[in-house]
């Protein structure tokens, strides 16, 4: 077996395998290694995703395609109901995908390009020489060996410990995880063209719930709490998703369970070490807001497979060099997104249910087809003024406008 590649990759979810590809595509020699015996399985998502922004980055493929929607629907505390289509609320929610078999064929694309897939293989520990990454320590049915990479990609999700082996901080306070579970349901009367979000402090505190559907009665029924607002009213998040599944679906059957954590941390200090990167999950690359981190990921990772490019081309794969072909420029994109969406989530988790409520209000009658940004200001300002100031920094100048109008 070979022990030797340009790059080695560290897991194969959406992060890892568009790295796997991107590197492969450029002529690179990768291996992408997988700890499951199963890519894909078992899910640990409620496989939403945006449509163009994944457009962007695979032809789609209906096999894995389970809903094609037209939009969400966000119901506040009190029910009141708002109505976002999806080519305006930009579709974060437009397909729900099939996971197993999207993973597994994202992991299929990069193999078609020339990168080597071990399954059930594990990494335990990396080869640090000279106080650079030169490899790793992997697991194949209890046998131990080592691999060499000039850089090793770490795409090992949200239980990273690539980061951590290379010395890299990515521990996530309470604040800054979002604790799931998650039912997929049958029988159920699902709206197959609408996914649901229920917002508030006694139906998810510091989170939401949601309902995506999955054709044919099916659907995946979730709750997020963040860990700082755990315990508040109930003990664990499956209690409040139990509740609301007894309220909004009483004979639906549950057909399969997931637990699991989303990092909504923002970005974190620090990505990459001498010979290493760290993508998606592993990185804290997911929305603080909505938790959804597949389309990052990708992002993510595409970038560290053209940086693995650009450094080996180089002979230079020392932290500075990654650095400026990876950090500075997921920093400038994903990067920028997400520290935007952690000022609204902290700003958000503050609010009460009234503020909710009275946000709700102001938004249901709207078309969001006519919307201007300044529409949206005067709404958030008539339902919380301190959410409008605490908002400014995203809105810049119209926000002060309103401000200054209203005040
Ligand atoms: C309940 C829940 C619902 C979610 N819903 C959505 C959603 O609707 N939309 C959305 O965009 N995002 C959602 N997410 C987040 C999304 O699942 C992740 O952001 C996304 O999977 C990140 O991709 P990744 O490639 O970084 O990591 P992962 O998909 O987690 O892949 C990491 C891979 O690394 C492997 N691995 C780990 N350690 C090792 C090792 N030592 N050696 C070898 N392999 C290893 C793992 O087995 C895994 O296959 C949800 C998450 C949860 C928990």
């Amino acid at each position: 077996m070979k022990d030797r590649y340009d790059v080695l990759v560290i897991g194969a979810g959406p992060a890892g395998s568009i790295a796997a590809k991107t590197a492969a595509e450029k002529g690179l020699d990768v291996l992408l290694i997988e700890k499951r015996q199963e890519i894909g399985d078992p899910v640990r998502c409620a496989e939403g995703v945006n449509k163009e922004y994944l457009k962007k980055h695979v032809e789609i493929d209906k096999q894995w395609i389970c809903a094609d929607l037209k939009g969400s629907y966000i119901f506040s505390p009190d029910g009141t109901r708002i109505e976002m289509a999806e080519e305006i609320s930009g579709g974060e929610v437009g397909y729900v995908l099939e996971r197993k078999v999207f993973d597994r064929a994202l992991a299929e694309q990069a193999a078609a390009v020339g990168a080597e897939v071990r399954v059930k293989t594990r990494a335990t520990g990396l080869i640090i020489e000279d106080d650079f990454v030169k490899g790793a320590r992997l697991m194949h049915l209890g046998k131990e060996y080592e691999v060499r990479a000039s850089i090793v990609i770490g795409a090992d999700g949200v239980e990273s410990k690539v980061g951590r082996w290379a010395g890299i901080d990515t521990a996530l306070k309470p604040i800054d995880i979002e604790t799931c579970a998650q039912y997929l349901i049958a029988g159920a009367d699902v709206n197959q063209e609408y996914c649901e979000f229920y917002i508030g402090n006694e139906v998810a505190p510091g989170g939401y719930v949601w309902v995506f559907p999955k054709g044919e009665g099916k659907a995946n029924v979730g709750i997020g709490i963040l860990g700082s607002k755990m315990g508040k009213f109930k003990p664990r998040p499956v209690d409040y998703l139990n509740d609301f599944l007894q309220k909004r679906f009483p004979d639906a059957r549950i057909v399969e369970m997931v637990f699991g954590g989303v990092p909504v941390s923002g970005s974190i200090e620090k990505t990459s070490a001498n010979g290493l990167m760290l993508v998606g999950d592993a990185a804290r690359q997911s929305d603080p807001i909505t938790g959804g981190g597949i389309l990052n990921a990708m992002d993510a990772g595409k970038l560290a497979g053209e940086a693995a490019y650009a450094a080996i081309s180089a002979g230079d794969v020392s932290l500075g060099k990654l650095e400026e072909e990876y950090e500075k420029k997921w920093r400038a994109t994903v990067g920028h997104e997400i520290d935007m969406s952690l000022i609204v989530k902290n700003c958000f988790i503050n609010l009460t249910d009234a503020d909710l409520d009275s946000l709700a209000h102001s938004l249901k009658d709207v078309k969001f087809e006519r919307m201007s940004l300044l529409d949206l200001l005067q709404a958030l300002f008539k339902a919380n003024k301190k959410l409008l100031w605490d908002l400014r920094v995203l809105f810049k100048d119209a926000a002060k406008e309103v401000i200054k109008n209203r005040t």
